[in-house]
């Protein structure tokens, strides 16, 4: 099972320009989680801070016991080896055939024979749809297959925690579309934590158990999904229809004087409610997510604490049967 990471306080900057400040939150072990935010809000500098990459001034990151901002470099590296990171660009190198490039951290990091190798790479590449590409050099394959490559590579060291940091990017709706559906393939099969930067609204409907944003700064919310995609915060309503009225302008905030010309002139159609798509489930002939049944305790202990809107959609999910073995339904309005 994936393992928890625990972020306390965590504030970053470089030189005179502030990223974010006292971000907080909790990676649950084994669930995916998306993480938002407009462009240029530090999304990438906080994975790289998730790994110890990046150095926060204050704060700390939580892994099995390392603090990977303060730890000594050491455990900061081994810890290192429980990520697969899976980067925009699939970030492979052009003159490698995939199978070679798959094979990558596993020649550089362990001491397995060629045999095992290619038995760990052929099986990564099946899972992620490449079986056949192996021999292909990255220019010769379309982007999405790049992106696919990418991800087998970062599974190649059986990571138990998965950081992909805009893996839609630069792929049309039909493979993002795809490419959803293998995270959560992938996380049915491996039982990874994963946490999924993008900009990409279907991936943040469909994917995740959890949901944060990042702007101004700040981390606006984390939490259940439910809790983001029902919420009437402005930056993260506008963020979610993808509008341009809103706190979100075009270099990332606009002043008083424009908010308030546009709320009059969006009115009572921003306030409409979001209607919530269900979470994809694991394809046909995989097993079920072991994460979901995790998160259903997980989230009913803790829905007394949540806005009204996040407990009754909470409530919807689990009426439908997402998550049903372990745990029954309170009754009807308790805690509400
Ligand atoms: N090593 C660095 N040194 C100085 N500034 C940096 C460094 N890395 C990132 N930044 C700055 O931090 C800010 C946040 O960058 P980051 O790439 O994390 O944003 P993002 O939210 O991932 O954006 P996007 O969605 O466009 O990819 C930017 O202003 C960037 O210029």
């Amino acid at each position: 099972m994936g393992i928890e990471v625990v972020v306390e306080g965590l504030t970053k900057s470089f030189g005179r320009q502030s990223i974010w400040r006292d971000v907080t939150l909790t990676l649950p072990a084994g669930e995916v989680s998306v993480m938002l935010g407009p462009s240029g809000t530090g999304k990438t500098v906080f994975l790289k801070s998730l790994i110890g990459l990046l150095k926060p001034e204050k704060g700390r990151v939580l892994i099995n016991g390392v603090d990977m901002v303060n730890s000594p470099e050491r455990d900061v590296y081994e810890t290192r080896k429980l990520f697969g990171l899976m980067f925009q660009d699939g970030a492979l190198f052009g003159s490698m055939s995939l199978f070679d490039n798959i094979a990558f951290p596993l020649r550089e990091h362990t001491r397995k024979k060629e045999s095992e190798i290619r038995r760990i790479v052929m099986e990564r590449i099946e899972v992620v749809g490449l079986l056949g590409a192996e021999g292909k050099l990255p220019g010769e394959i379309s982007g999405g297959m790049r992106k696919r490559a990418g991800l087998a590579r970062a599974l190649v060291l059986d990571p138990q925690i998965i950081l992909c940091d805009e893996p839609d990017s630069g792929l049309d709706p039909v493979r993002t579309a795809y490419l959803s559906q293998l995270l959560i393939d992938l996380n049915a099969q491996i039982d990874a934590t994963m946490l999924i930067v993008t900009h990409n609204l279907d991936i943040a409907a469909t994917v995740p158990d959890n949901m944060g944003m990042l702007f101004r700064r700040e981390l606006v919310t984390f939490g259940p999904r439910e809790v983001l995609l029902t919420s009437e915060e402005p930056v993260v309503a506008q963020f979610l229809a993808g509008r341009r009225e809103g706190p979100i302008g075009m270099s990332e905030e606009k002043d008083a004087a424009a908010l308030a010309a546009e709320a009059d002139a969006v009115g009572a159609a921003a306030a409409r409610p979001r209607a919530i798509v269900p979470q994809l489930e694991p394809s046909p002939g995989l097993p079920p997510r072991r994460a979901v049944a995790r998160r259903r305790e997980r989230v009913m202990g803790m829905i007394d604490q949540l806005p009204p809107a996040a407990r009754s959609a909470i409530r919807r999910t689990y009426e439908r049967g997402a998550g049903a073995p372990t745990l029954p339904l309170p009754a009807a309005g308790s805690g509400a």
